[in-house]
């Protein structure tokens, strides 16, 4: 069984804490989705979670092993992290974008396989971008880059997907899509920590859904725990309101205006 856990995590930029003592765990087959306002620090946590910043506070285990005595590489076989809002311009294709993020498996005398090869033309086609093969990455619409950048975590066959509002600039269909990858994925037996703006996507995809309330509050627990328009209401100082929708079978959250 694959784990993440941290214990009294914190970190600051500067002097105060932007994060402060979160106990969070997330295991093989789980769906973690991390939820709170803008500036709470959902990035911030997840830069500590996927090794992105190593000066934290508090301990962080991955399959034990405290993250920050994990070297890069072996890191790069465990976990892949989908940034938020990438902005990637190169002018690579999207086939050799993708064929770079097996780098790590070779050393710098081999080259990537036909195997290598084949394992991104399948990742290609789940994110959909078949049309789009051999068109280089400068050249793709923000949601493209965006399924692009899933696609480059996905080639490294992590254990743990780490995303970081990894639908943000995506339609419905495309949205869909990605949910429905993380649902497969966690089936697979891998474990998925992602941020979103959307309790919607956490009633859809979740096991286990982390509430950052406050600088020094992170509440986790099971979704049909923690998702209830009392606690979002809190989280989003705004009023949520719940719905139970019959066709979809599961609750619906909306907004309130008053
Ligand atoms: N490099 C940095 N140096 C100093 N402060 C930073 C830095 N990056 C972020 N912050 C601050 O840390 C806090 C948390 O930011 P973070 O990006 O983690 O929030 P977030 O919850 O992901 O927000 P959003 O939903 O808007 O993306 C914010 O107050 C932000 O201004």
């Amino acid at each position: 069984m694959f784990s993440l856990v941290t214990s009294n995590l914190s970190f600051s930029y500067k002097d105060s804490n932007t994060i402060s003592n979160v106990d969070l765990k997330v295991e093989s087959g789980q769906v973690l989705v991390i939820l709170g306002p803008n500036g709470i620090g959902k990035s911030t946590l997840i830069n500590c979670l996927s090794g992105v910043f190593n000066n934290y506070h508090g301990s962080i285990k991955l399959d034990g092993d405290e993250l920050k005595k994990i070297s890069s590489k072996e890191l790069s076989h465990k976990l892949a992290l989908v940034s938020q809002g990438v902005n990637i311009n190169t002018n690579l294709s999207l086939f050799d974008y993708l064929l770079l993020g097996r780098s790590s498996f070779h050393s710098i005398f081999s080259q990537p396989n036909k195997i290598d090869e084949e394992l991104v033309d399948k990742v290609i086609d789940r994110i959909g971008l078949d049309d789009l093969r051999s068109t280089s990455l400068q050249n793709m619409s923000g949601g493209q880059k965006q399924l692009a950048s899933i696609g480059r975590a996905l080639v490294q066959e992590p254990k743990l997907l780490i995303m970081d509002e990894p639908t943000s600039a995506l339609d419905y269909k495309n949205q869909v899509k990605v949910l429905k990858l993380v649902k497969r994925l966690s089936d697979q037996g891998i474990a998925v920590v992602m941020s979103t703006h959307d309790p919607n996507q956490a009633t859809m995809v979740a096991s286990n859904v982390g509430l950052l309330m406050s600088r020094e509050t992170y509440h986790q627990g099971s979704t049909e725990e923690i998702l209830n328009d009392e606690y979002l209401s809190k989280l989003y100082q705004t009023p949520i309101i719940s719905t139970f929708n019959e066709v979809l079978q599961r609750n619906v959250f909306g907004i309130g205006m008053g």
